[in-house]
């Protein structure tokens, strides 16, 4: 059978943000954004622009001036005076939600009630009833709500899991594993990471990432928290936390979890610049796996397995596949998802249950940091 190499690191770059617009099937879904969001063109706008099976068709913002602006710069062709209006509009199918945390649960129950599916920024919602009582609502209409655990669709997070849980199957068993999304401030002390009122906070924010990998990958569920140590940069707000949790699942009995979630690191430190990609290590009884920068494997990763006996390292190949970003390999399992595919084939798929379990974890470092869970 033939093979394709993946394209290189710039070819990947310029496909990430494709300059024209493919012609699209009759029967593409039509989405529509609410907010003028600066994550909407990577997660969203740019990806579907290559795909025909999906049309941006429109952006709503709290002022509707904003959103033509916003509209013309990214070729969206139309704008709805607001939130409530694009919701409403019977000619839109689907919602990508890219709210601040705070407004995820209220827009995005707004959207199921008006039978729309919905694309929603992680985390799903502010807390963990909230997230309940989303997916149950999505069930009880029978539309697709999924929480944009992005890096999960990614060819190369999809090979690691297999690697992990292959080498889980025949026999060894996980110690410990480890999540770190560790920054300087990259956003300013009035982002909405830092409000209280938006739901703001590192575990909302990097940290619901390194939970959900630790979960994800491990195939492990968090049973209790060991340890929650955050630094607070204003009241209840955490700029940086460190946790351990107590994993449970029947193949790796007393594992732990580790996690380093922070966007507060300071510049002038060499632990800020030793940790500054993003990685995820597994560590079993005879080795140690590691995926350096797997929440955005697209631009760079690398996967290796070393032996704890010998000590030898294995660097195996990357995997970019078609070269696509994590966005537009969500975007693809989306689309499949509302046009009918079983969700549970879709590899990466973020579960009702799945989002419930991330989000009750989240609270209970909280509970455990002595911090407010977010409203
Ligand atoms: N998947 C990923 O890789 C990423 C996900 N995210 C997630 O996406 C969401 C949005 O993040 P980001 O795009 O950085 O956010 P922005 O700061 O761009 O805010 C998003 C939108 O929120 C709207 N908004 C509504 N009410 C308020 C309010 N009271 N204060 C401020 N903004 C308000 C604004 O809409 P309007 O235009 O109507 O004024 C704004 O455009 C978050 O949940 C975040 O966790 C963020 C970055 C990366
Ligand atoms: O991917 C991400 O990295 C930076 C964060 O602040 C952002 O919200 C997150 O989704």
């Amino acid at each position: 059978m033939a093979s394709t190499a993946s394209p290189n690191f710039f070819a990947r770059l310029r496909m990430a943000k494709p300059k024209t617009t493919c012609s699209k099937n009759p029967d593409a879904l039509r989405i529509g954004i609410l907010g003028a969001a600066n994550i909407a063109p990577t997660a969203l706008i740019n990806p579907a622009k290559s795909m025909k099976s999906i049309i941006v068709v429109s952006v709503a913002a709290r002022d509707q001036e904003k959103a033509k602006a916003y509209a013309k710069t990214h070729d969206i062709p139309n704008t709805h005076p607001s939130y409530d209006a694009i919701i409403n509009d019977p000619e839109i199918d689907c919602i990508y939600n890219p709210l601040p945390n705070g407004l995820h649960f209220e827009w995005t129950r707004k959207a199921l009630e008006a039978g729309k599916h919905v694309l929603l920024e992680k985390p799903a919602t502010s807390n963990a009833a909230q997230t309940k009582i989303l997916f149950d609502l999505a069930k009880a209409k029978n539309r697709v709500l999924l929480e944009a655990f992005h890096y999960r669709f990614h060819p190369a997070s999809i090979f690691f899991r297999q690697l992990l849980q292959d080498h889980i199957a025949e026999g060894h068993v996980l110690q410990k594993v480890e999540s770190i999304m560790s920054w300087p401030s990259f956003f300013p002390k009035d982002d909405i990471r830092f409000n209280f009122a938006l739901a703001g906070g590192i575990m909302m924010d990097c940290g619901c990432y390194t939970l959900n990998s630790i979960r994800y990958f491990s195939g492990l569920e968090v049973e209790s928290v060991q340890e929650a140590r955050p630094k607070i940069v204003s009241p209840e707000i955490d700029g940086r936390m460190d946790a351990v949790v107590n994993l449970s699942g029947s193949h790796s009995p007393g594992a732990i979890g580790k996690l380093t979630a922070s966007l507060t690191n300071p510049y002038f430190s060499i632990d800020t610049w030793r940790n500054i990609l993003p990685s995820f290590t597994a560590e079993t009884d005879t080795k140690i796996f590691t995926f350096g920068v797997f929440v955005m494997p697209t631009a760079y990763h690398y996967i290796t397995v070393k032996d704890k006996a010998t000590g030898k390292v294995e660097n195996l190949p990357k995997v970019y596949a078609e070269g696509y970003s994590t966005y537009r390999y969500q975007l693809e399992a989306f689309v499949s998802a509302v046009k009918g595919a079983n969700t549970d084939s879709i590899p990466g798929w973020v579960s009702a249950e799945d989002s419930f379990k991330n989000m009750t974890a989240v609270d209970d470092i909280y509970r455990s940091a002595g911090l407010k869970i977010r409203e």
